[in-house]
């Protein structure tokens, strides 16, 4: 007699998986390998910026006070005394109606407080003396970026957990960040299991099949943050899937099959947890595709047993094994973002379970549309390469029209949610 599985809905599913995940340790890395990887410490401002007073503009740094009565009619002159760029200092002391030829980015002398734009003055020189005239008089402050302006010392500008792009990079150049703490990125082994499954490389032959799910999972690892480390393909066989999957729990935190949950003569996974002694949360889940998906956990590590169908394979990665990667690289928000779209056709289904259909979302002006992928049975493949959300289509609901609002979670967004379940 087949075992009867009870299923539990999604929302259950998910938090008893998200119960047991834990935060990460953090290592240092150099800043140039440090995109995409995830802060492991606050980013507080060491010192102000920018650090000092700077110019905004080519042009001439002045003394305020000395422009007032310029205008039109009285024309004010100015000896200038000196030319600095950037990354140079002044050298003299700015005296009544003198001016320092100053470039972008330099700093303003000390004695100064305007900068004058070079297309602003017109330029002589008298007695081998050069001199420059202004018609309008400047205020104290005029075209200076204050030291500090942007941000003072002290600041906590970026907080540990948020993903490094490439304004973070800035930030931690600016501060002198050489090296920075990041989240020690979990290692997921991945297992595809099923004696039908072919390399890559490999002719098709009859009955078989090339293995997609274990370089699907492999590149979904990736998106997420953490890091693959592959372990090949397995046959149906009880003795060799445990002995492979008991060595493969060494080396990893975390470790993923496809395939062999299912209730089938040749579905091992559930007798491999068994063997091994792990806890298994639940191996039924009431939502299409993906609902064999069973999570097992031994020893503070998780086994999460993805279906074999590359759809259902891919909605229980990022249902499950992404909020775990997630909660350990400290993200805040762990879960995926679900936004209101419209559906731009129909989708006329009936959802006895939660149902989650890949799909592509599109932009209307400033409206969300959404579009499944195509062929949306659990075993469908190809319609993967289309798919940046997926539809949630409620259990008990008979099915869907074109304009219908829908919800919808994101796959590719760096804004996650903190409970998308309701
Ligand atoms: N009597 C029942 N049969 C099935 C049930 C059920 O409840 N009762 N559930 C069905 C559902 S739903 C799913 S989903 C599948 C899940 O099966 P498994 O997770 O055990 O996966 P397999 O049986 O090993 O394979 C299923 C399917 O996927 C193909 N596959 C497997 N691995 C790969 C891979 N690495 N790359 C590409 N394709 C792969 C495999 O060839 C099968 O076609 O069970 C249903 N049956
Ligand atoms: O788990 Mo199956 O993918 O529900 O179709
Ligand atoms: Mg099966």
């Amino acid at each position: 007699m087949v075992e009867r599985r009870k299923p539990i809905p999604v929302s259950e599913a998910v938090s008893r998986v998200v119960g047991l995940a834990k935060t990460g340790l953090t290592e240092r890395t150099h800043i140039n390998e440090a995109h995409g990887r995830t802060l492991g410490e606050d980013i507080v401002a060491v010192h102000p910026v920018p650090p000092f007073d700077r110019s905004p503009y080519d042009g001439f740094a002045i003394r305020a006070a000395d422009s007032s009565e310029a205008s039109r009619d009285n024309p004010q002159t100015f000896t200038v005394i000196e030319t600095i760029g950037a990354g140079y200092v002044a050298s003299k002391e700015v005296r009544e109606f003198e001016a320092v030829r100053i470039m972008t980015g330099a700093k303003i002398p000390d004695q100064c407080d305007a900068v004058v734009m070079l297309e602003l003055v017109s330029e002589t020189v008298e007695h081998g003396v050069e001199q420059m005239t202004i018609k309008r008089p400047f205020k104290s402050g005029d075209n200076i970026s204050f030291k500090g302006e942007e941000t003072s010392e002290g600041t906590v500008l970026i907080r540990k957990g948020k993903k490094i792009n490439p304004g973070v990079i800035a930030v931690l150049a600016t501060f002198g960040y050489e090296t920075v703490e990041v989240v020690r990125q979990p290692i997921i082994g991945v297992f595809a299991t099923g004696s039908e499954l072919l390399d890559v490389s490999e002719e098709l032959q009859p009955g078989k099949i090339r293995n997609s799910n274990a370089h699907m999972v492999a590149a979904q690892v990736e998106r997420a943050g953490a890091q693959v480390k592959m372990f090949g393909k397995l046959t149906d066989d009880l003795e060799s899937c445990y002995q492979a999957i008991k060595e493969a729990l060494k080396d990893i935190d975390m470790l993923i099959t496809t395939g062999g949950v299912s209730v089938g003569d040749f579905d091992y996974l559930p007798a491999v947890y068994e063997k091994l002694g792990a806890e298994v949360l639940f191996n039924k889940i009431a939502m299409r595709p993906g609902s064999v998906t069973t999570v097992a956990h031994l020893d503070g590590t998780f086994l999460f047993g993805l279906s074999g169908n590359p759809s259902a394979c891919y909605v229980g990665f990022e249902l499950f094994v992404r909020p775990v990667v997630n909660i350990q690289l400290f993200v805040d928000k762990p879960h995926l973002l679900p936004v209101q779209a419209r559906l731009t056709e129909d989708f006329l289904k009936p959802n006895p379970f939660t149902r989650f259909v890949r799909s592509k979302l599109t932009f209307d002006g400033g409206s969300l549309l959404v579009t499944p992928s195509g062929f949306n049975k659990s075993g469908a493949v190809t319609s993967l390469a289309a798919t940046d959300c997926m539809i949630v289509l409620p259990g008990g609901t008979r099915g869907f029209q074109q304009g219908d609002v829908v919800k919808v979670l994101l796959l590719e967004s760096t804004e996650g949610s903190e409970w998308p379940w309701g």
